[in-house]
């Protein structure tokens, strides 16, 4: 596959391995060798590979959060294995270099030494960067696992970080559930999405181990809110703080946070079970009514198009909609489709959304929400809360620092 300019992700290894050098990175477990350079990975590539569609690692606030959705995402948790700070960070150094490369288009050196395993797996060798985002959060258990102050860092732990309490309805899974740290990984293409979680995997070798992942999809045309599998448009009301206020005020944490949170956000992880068979046997009336919204425009009741405001008084009490706004609080989501396996026993599919939000205080923000729709959502007949957590995602990096360095070196 050629980029607009006529250059490879092949051709742009070529052209890394003539103008960086490679960095050894012992101790990862993989013996892997990176081939990156940050001038390397930045300003050159940027010329030789397909510019709009890299999404630089580096930045104010980390990339995926605000990012327009991607197709594809991989939603992993992992549990720190190792009990020695300084291999966490030989791993999290390893993780942002890979991170970097892997965002500009670039790939791991496969190998000097044929009779080593190569670096890097492979299988984006000829595929362009794909608007990869990686995105990183840190759960509580990070900072305090069962009371133990693990890496001396309780103190750094940030103001609202703490596990989504147990809900009414709830049915979670613990093993779908928590992880001391989260990566978010999305792309336009899936084998490049893929790619980035397996190599952080395998970079972790020795100090961390993944607890789960999660794979969604989230298909629409550019610019149009994509549709749920309940066929319904999901997203729209994010247009109400499409804003650098609107994004200050609702997503990224502020001055009552620790330095390393400024400018971060917290991501809230629901996986939720929509039973999508009994769905399909309810009537377009009720359907619209579980929301209170259009199903085909998106608009809400007594509204014309999708944007349009919410009056209150024209929707059902208990719809979806409703109560979110009976809340007056708003929150940004950024959820992907997934499917599953078959249920042998009814032959039903096990299909839902993973639900992700990102907001600047999760307990004034998304709880409230939460508990109001857990006790009287309409939609609660057709869905099930399988899997939770809750995640601070850090502030973006900035260039030649690694992921964590300010929580682990203050
Ligand atoms: C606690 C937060 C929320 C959960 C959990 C949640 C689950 C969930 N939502 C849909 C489908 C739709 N949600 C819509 C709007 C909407 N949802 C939430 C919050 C949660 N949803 C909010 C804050 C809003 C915005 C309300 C507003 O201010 O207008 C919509 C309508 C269109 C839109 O704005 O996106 C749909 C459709 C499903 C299927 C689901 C669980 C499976
Ligand atoms: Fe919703």
């Amino acid at each position: 596959m050629e980029s607009k300019q006529g250059i490879s992700r092949k051709d742009f290894l070529k052209l890394s391995a003539a103008a960086g050098m490679g960095i050894a990175i012992g101790a990862s477990g993989v013996g892997a060798v990176l081939e990156i350079n940050n001038s390397t990975a930045t300003s050159k590539s940027t010329s030789a590979v397909k510019e709009d569609d890299m999404i630089p690692l580096y930045g104010i606030h980390q990339p995926g959060i605000i990012t327009p959705q991607q197709t594809y995402m991989y939603l992993a948790a992992f549990r720190i294995t190792t009990k020695s700070k300084s291999d966490l960070i030989v791993m999290l150094k390893n993780w942002t270099k890979f991170c970097n490369l892997s965002a500009a288009g670039g790939t791991m050196k496969l190998s000097d030494n044929s009779l080593l395993p190569p670096a890097d797996t492979g299988e984006t060798l000829d595929l362009l960067p794909s608007n990869l985002t990686l995105t990183f959060g840190l759960g509580r258990s990070f900072f305090v696992d069962d009371e133990h102050d693990r890496f001396g860092i309780a103190q750094m732990a940030p103001r609202y970080l703490n596990d989504i309490p147990r809900m009414p309805r709830d049915n979670i899974d613990p093993a779908i559930s928590g992880g001391d740290i989260c990566v978010q990984v999305c792309a336009d293409d899936q084998q490049v999405a893929f790619h980035a979680v397996r190599n952080l995997i395998r970079l972790s070798t020795g100090q961390a181990s993944l607890k789960w992942m999660q794979e969604g999809f989230a298909s629409g045309t550019p610019g149009k809110t994509p549709r749920n599998l309940f066929g319904f448009k999901d997203g729209t009301a994010n247009e109400l703080h499409l804003s650098s206020a609107g994004y200050d005020q609702v997503v990224w944490a502020g001055d009552d946070e620790p330095d390393w949170m400024r400018g971060g956000s917290y991501l809230a992880y629901r996986k939720i079970q929509m039973k999508i068979e009994s769905w399909d046997r309810t009537s377009l009336a009720d359907q619209e009514a579980t929301f209170g919204r259009s199903k085909v425009s998106g608009a809400a009741f007594g509204a014309h198009g999708e944007f349009d405001s919410v009056d209150l008084s024209q929707q059902p009490a208990n719809s979806h909609v409703a109560l979110a706004k009976q809340t007056k609080q708003q929150i940004h989501r950024r959820a992907y489709s997934y499917t599953d396996k078959v249920d042998p026993r009814t032959g039903n599919v096990d299909a839902g959304l993973l639900f992700i939000s990102y907001q600047r205080n999760p307990d004034q923000q998304l709880l409230p929400m939460l508990r109001l729709m857990q006790n009287k959502d309409a939609l609660n007949s057709y869905v099930s809360h399988v899997g939770s957590g809750m995640f601070a995602c850090p502030a973006g990096l900035k260039e030649g620092r690694y992921f964590g360095q300010t929580i682990l070196e203050a």
